[in-house]
């Protein structure tokens, strides 16, 4: 998939529609913009225009007490509630990770730091190594999980620290 991802930083409303358009004037690739972490954000995202949400604490490397991106995930896949596709990244190093990010609602996920250790151990080999050991361990995660496509992930498939207070009151 290709797109444009705007990283989002806390400038004004007025700003980012600037950008947009700017960025709108010589690409036609899908705009998405990254490091949404609350629903309200995801909302205006929407209501802006933009093609899509990357929820996104930037794998934690910006703001110290920002949110845990996977805490907000169902939040913000609420909040769109389906206008457009919700991706997700921060934390994603196994197979079992990416399986968590789908039943919580993403569409895909996105990985940073795997691939860059990837790389610096054996190079672009290193890389495609990476990619390889988590897409099989996520169809093996699948074929525990008794999910042949990814289109079976669900809700059902998780539990967050919220269900599982909720089942005690
Ligand atoms: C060395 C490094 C540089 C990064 N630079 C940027 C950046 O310029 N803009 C940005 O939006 N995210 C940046 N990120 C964050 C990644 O795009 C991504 O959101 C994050 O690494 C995902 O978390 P993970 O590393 O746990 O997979 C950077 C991450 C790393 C490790």
């Amino acid at each position: 998939m290709s797109f444009c991802a705007v990283a989002y930083c806390m400038a004004s409303e007025n700003k980012i529609l600037q950008e947009i358009a700017w960025l709108r004037s010589f690409t036609s690739l899908p705009i998405l913009i990254k490091g949404v972490l609350t629903a309200e954000d995801a909302r205006k995202a929407v209501e802006v225009g933009l093609d899509g949400v990357i929820v996104s604490n930037h794998g934690a490397r910006q703001l110290d007490y920002a949110p845990v991106a996977i805490s907000v995930l169902e939040e913000v896949v609420k909040a769109v509630a389906g206008a457009v596709p919700v991706l997700f990244d921060g934390g994603i190093r196994r197979g079992t990770d990416i399986f968590k990010a789908l039943s919580l609602g993403a569409k895909a996920v996105m990985v940073g730091r795997p691939v860059v250790y990837g790389l610096a151990a054996k190079g672009e080999y290193g890389v495609r190594r990476v990619v390889q050991m988590l897409k099989d361990e996520l169809e093996l995660t699948m074929a525990l999980a008794g999910c042949p496509s990814v289109n079976d992930i669900s809700r059902n498939h998780v539990s967050t620290p919220h269900d599982r207070l909720r089942s005690f009151m």
